[in-house]
């Protein structure tokens, strides 16, 4: 199976990397030309729980790839999807399926618009990294993957995919919810990825806080009424228990959630397609989410402040 990885930043760099210790090939494909340099002069310097290794995988600009690929892993943040496949529509044929496992809610409807459905994967994942700069990741802890073919389940080059998953040690399981998993996913980063960026610390450190639970309720109870709402399975209480199994350092405990990385890099977050979305469909349905709504505002104020602060930098820089 030929495998291409469009977005090779924290996520795409683990799985590409682990994907590559099977016998299918893999490149990898973004957008961030001194990153993609790096990966080719010395290959990708992957920090894990058992030491350092530098994995050798080819890499490419989306301009500069050419041929085809059975399956393209999308690991771009949910507004790079639409440019990503924008760029990859002369490699994407009627064979090539799309495997998403990014957080937010929304992610479907963006790849449909490039391909039919029953040509999507889509899923999540608890695995976890960091893109540490230009060709270089960590990637610790522990981690799963729930997927689920948009087509059918059954459908034999799905069944390669999860094999091929479970080769690579991604530990897949298949779904047959895969919504309900997406919003599960995305209930969980809106509280770790949204507390964390706001609180500046990592999961580990979120656990122990005295109002971790009153602050993991507030967020769950208004996705429990606008799941109900769009009659989509939401089980608040099943969230928590996964939210909680992140806090110890074998799991996600010494992790800062992907928004935080974001955040502290000065970049757009995902925030809009997380407790934004929730505020957002909360207004349309006349549904009170002050605490989604109040988190969102909080984030793009973030936002804003690093904006502003880095334009106060350039003037203050003499050229
Ligand atoms: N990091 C983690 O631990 C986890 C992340 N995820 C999800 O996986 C997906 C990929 O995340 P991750 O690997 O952390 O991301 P990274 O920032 O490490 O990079 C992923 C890719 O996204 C692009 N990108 C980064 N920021 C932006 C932005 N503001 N606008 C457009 N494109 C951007 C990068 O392109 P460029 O080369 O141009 O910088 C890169 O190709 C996200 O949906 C994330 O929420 C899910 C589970 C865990
Ligand atoms: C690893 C995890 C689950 C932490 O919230 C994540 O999805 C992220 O960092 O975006």
């Amino acid at each position: 199976m030929k495998i291409a990885i469009a977005g090779a930043g924290a996520m795409g760099g683990r799985f590409g990397s682990m994907l590559s210790t099977t016998e299918n090939p893999v490149t990898f494909i973004d957008l961030w030309a001194q990153h993609v340099q790096a990966i080719n002069a010395h290959g990708l310097l992957v920090h894990t729980d058992h030491g350092d290794e530098r994995v050798h995988v080819p890499a490419y600009l989306p301009q500069d790839v050419h041929g085809s690929f059975d399956l393209i892993v999308l690991f771009t943040k949910a507004m790079g999807i639409a440019p990503m496949l924008t760029a990859l529509k002369p490699v994407i044929t009627p064979q090539t399926h799309i495997l998403v496992l990014g957080n937010g809610i929304g992610n479907i409807e963006t790849i449909s618009r490039f391909v039919p459905k029953d040509q999507i994967i889509a899923g999540v994942t608890v695995w976890s990294a960091a893109l540490n700069g230009p060709g270089e990741i960590t990637m610790k802890g522990d981690g799963g993957v729930t997927l689920e073919a948009l087509g059918s389940n059954e459908a034999p080059f799905f069944k390669q995919v999860v094999q091929v998953l479970q080769d690579a040690g991604l530990k897949p399981t298949a779904s047959h919810d895969v919504l309900a998993a997406i919003w599960r996913k995305a209930a969980l980063n809106s509280v770790l990825n949204t507390y964390c960026t706001i609180l500046d610390c990592n999961i580990g450190e979120f656990g122990q806080l005295p109002d971790h639970d009153a602050m993991i309720d507030g967020v769950l109870s208004e996705f429990s009424q606008i799941a109900a709402k769009q009659h989509m399975h939401f089980d608040a209480a099943d969230t928590k228990q996964l939210i909680v199994a992140q806090f110890p350092d074998d799991k996600n405990g010494l992790h800062y959630p992907s928004m935080h990385q974001d955040m502290a890099k000065g970049r757009k977050t995902e925030i809009d397609f997380l407790n934004g979305y929730i505020a957002k469909v909360g207004a349309r349905k006349h549904i009170a989410t002050p605490i989604n709504a109040m988190l969102t505002a909080l984030v793009h104020s973030k936002e804003k402040l690093n904006e502003l602060q880095s334009s106060r930098e350039k003037v203050a820089t003499p050229v």
